[in-house]
């Protein structure tokens, strides 16, 4: 084995501390899971394959399971049986349920004041960390890396894999560090800033790479603000995205379930500090974005690159792609995005639906009503979110304003669970992908920012929130 070069970035320190055989000629490196994370839609087969097998689940210690995809999210009476969207999704959680039961895994079940979905609940409940390897039958894991943990997203074959051995097959990625200078001008959010991020680099732009978020910009985000950034980091061909640990990180892990407390805890943080990239480490890539000349932006097509700044212009629909995506929006080549009529206004997901998004998009529907004629669903990430917002009233302000305020999953990001759109209907959301018919069938998606959603249920179309702020503050 050659010896690891003296500067390394995060990505190659943690990849070399959990490296079981390294990549040799076409045969992918094996590498330690420190955590496997999963949910009822990608691991079925894989406990059936592995039972088939006679094998067992190795470290049922490092696996954690939780209820997100297919549980209905109207409200339902601890202890009545829930109302699933389809017989399929029903089957989904009973086989985890009862897979979970036979292999001794943890999870957190219907009734469990620890439910939320799989990229909320890892890190509130701290066993989220930095410098682990972390995988999940699910693209969004790449959420995790924002404790400068390596996080990615495996295939239910891989998760079979894991379970049985809690290691996993993987091809080295190349690295791309994007740096974001300067201050985020006020009114413009981490979703904004991803999903600029996104429309600089391309939908595929970071294929084969982990990124790096580094610079100014990424180190003043908070740790939500900081998910909502590697969260999306796979919306750009990325295999991940991950964030050097550092005081915001320590500070936010102190005290949570999981983490190491004490002494243990002051250790871990000494080993902590030393993962962030060598001064000197060299990246694959290099990009660089200056926060201050950003603005809030929204979505025009049917792929997350496919951003623009909120007062731009649909593009002239020159590209095939790009005429193609326009025509399934409905919106006409040139045609000015704001203004353009909403249906639905939908407050969630893994991307933003932590307790800081919420008080976002309540802080500007406080005082306001959503448009009669527009529907607007609340979807908390977790049932701690829930509480949390319902502790400070934040679910009152909602219902004032006419919203619906939901129990904790995964609700119209993906549509499977009773909770879409109709054909036709404009959607705007908080969630990650626009991809059509993703929010139902005919569903036209545009993602936002929490406060671009919450301004647009007020207006009751595509609505800039920093005009809302305004009227908010001259009162
Ligand atoms: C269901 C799951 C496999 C899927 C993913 O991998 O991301 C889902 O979470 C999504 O967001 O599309
Ligand atoms: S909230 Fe959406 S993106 Fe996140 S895990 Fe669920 S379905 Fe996937």
């Amino acid at each position: 084995m050659t010896a690891p070069s003296p500067s390394r970035t995060l990505f190659e320190k943690i990849w070399d501390a959990h490296l079981v055989a390294p990549q040799t000629g076409s045969a992918p490196a094996l590498l330690y899971v420190d955590l496997h994370l999963i949910h009822e839609v990608t691991s079925p087969q894989a406990f059936s394959k592995i039972e088939r097998r006679g094998l067992k689940v190795r470290r049922p210690d490092r696996t954690f399971a939780t209820l997100d995809h297919s549980t209905p999210t109207t409200p339902r009476l601890p202890g009545a049986p829930p109302t699933y969207a389809s017989e399929a999704a029903r089957k989904q959680v009973e086989r985890l349920e009862d897979n979970c039961a036979r292999h001794g895994i943890e999870l957190a079940g219907w009734d469990s004041a620890d439910r939320g979905i799989v990229h909320v609940i890892g890190p509130e409940l701290g066993l989220t960390q930095p410098g682990m390897t972390i995988v999940c039958g699910d693209s969004h894991t790449s959420t995790h890396g924002a404790f400068g943990a390596l996080a990615f997203g495996i295939g239910t074959t891989e998760v079979g894999h894991v379970l049985a051995s809690q290691c996993v097959l993987q091809r080295k990625p190349k690295t791309m560090r994007v740096t974001v200078d300067g201050v985020l001008p006020r009114g413009v959010a981490a979703k904004d800033l991803i999903l600029a991020i996104i429309a600089e680099l391309g939908a595929g732009g970071a294929a084969g790479h982990v990124i790096e978020y580094a610079g100014q910009a990424i180190e003043a985000l908070s740790m939500e603000q900081r998910m909502t950034v590697c969260n999306m980091s796979i919306e750009a061909g990325a295999r991940t995205g991950l964030i050097a640990p550092d005081e915001t990180t320590f500070a936010w892990l102190d005290g949570r379930r999981h983490a190491p407390k004490g002494e243990a805890f002051e250790a871990a943080k000494a080993r902590w500090r030393a993962l962030r990239s060598d001064r000197d480490a060299r990246f694959d890539a290099e990009v660089r974005l200056d926060a201050s000349k950003l603005s809030p932006m929204i979505t025009w097509g049917d792929s997350p690159d496919m951003a623009a700044p909120i007062h731009a212009s649909a593009p002239s629909g020159e590209s095939s792609d790009g005429a193609g995506a326009l025509a399934y929006m409905g919106f006409s080549p040139g045609e000015a995005l704001l203004g353009e009529p909403v249906d639905v206004v939908f407050v969630g997901s893994c991307t933003n639906a932590r307790l800081s998004d919420l008080r976002e998009a309540a802080a500007i529907l406080a005082g306001h009503h959503v448009k009669p004629g527009v529907r607007m669903l609340v979807v908390p990430g977790s049932q701690a979110v829930k509480l949390a917002a319902e502790a400070e009233g934040l679910d009152a302000v909602f219902r004032t304003a006419g919203a619906q305020w939901r129990e904790p999953g995964c609700s119209m990001c993906i549509a499977m669970n009773g909770d879409s759109g109709q054909p036709g209907e404009l959607v705007v959301s908080t969630s990650n992908r626009n991809f059509a018919g993703r929010q139902g069938r005919g569903v036209r998606t545009v993602l936002a920012s929490p406060a671009t959603a919450a301004a647009s249920a007020i207006a009751g179309a595509i609505a800039d929130p920093r005009g809302v702020r305004e009227v908010c503050h001259a009162k």
